[in-house]
């Protein structure tokens, strides 16, 4: 008999949101005690068991900013290889239905930023990506 090891590897997916508001971005800095400490991302975070990646996302945007969002647009997945785990970044452009926004210990600070100056910020891996992605959606935005 062979017997043949497959290594297993755990996948994680993340629904994120782009938030556009008055021509501005948000951006969330990732607390000092979570992984990634002090990187910035795009607010989000592990789907659950069951979940839509919308459900995931509106969850996730209530608990970490207190606010509902409304989806506009989907962006290309972008999935960043950690070794032991694969991150699937799967972001979408949202704007706010509510606007009061609240800071919660997810994140140091949050920021809004015009799109230009997105790449300013010390970025998760991965995030990069989505910006470029964001930049391609806005030049054939109609
Ligand atoms: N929300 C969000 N997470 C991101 C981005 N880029 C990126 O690599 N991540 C990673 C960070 C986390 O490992 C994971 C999101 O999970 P989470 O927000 O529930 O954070 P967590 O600290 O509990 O996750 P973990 O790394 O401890 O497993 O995805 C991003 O733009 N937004």
């Amino acid at each position: 008999m062979i017997e043949t090891l497959v290594p297993v590897k755990l996948v994680v997916r993340v629904p994120c949101a782009v938030i556009e508001h008055n021509g501005k971005i948000l951006a969330g800095q990732r607390s000092a005690a979570l992984s990634f400490p002090l990187k910035w991302e795009f607010p989000g975070g592990k789907q659950e068991e069951n979940e839509t990646d919308e459900q995931t996302l509106a969850r996730e945007i209530q608990e970490e900013l207190g606010v509902e969002i409304r989806v506009i647009q989907p962006l290309p997945v972008t999935v960043k290889d950690q070794g032991w785990r694969e991150i699937i970044l799967v972001p979408f452009v949202c704007e706010l239905v509510t606007t009061d926004i609240l800071l919660t210990p997810e994140h140091e600070q949050i920021m809004w930023l015009y799109p230009d100056d997105l790449p300013s910020l010390d970025w998760t891996e991965g995030d990069l990506g989505i910006i470029q992605s964001y930049y391609q959606y806005l030049a054939v935005k109609p």
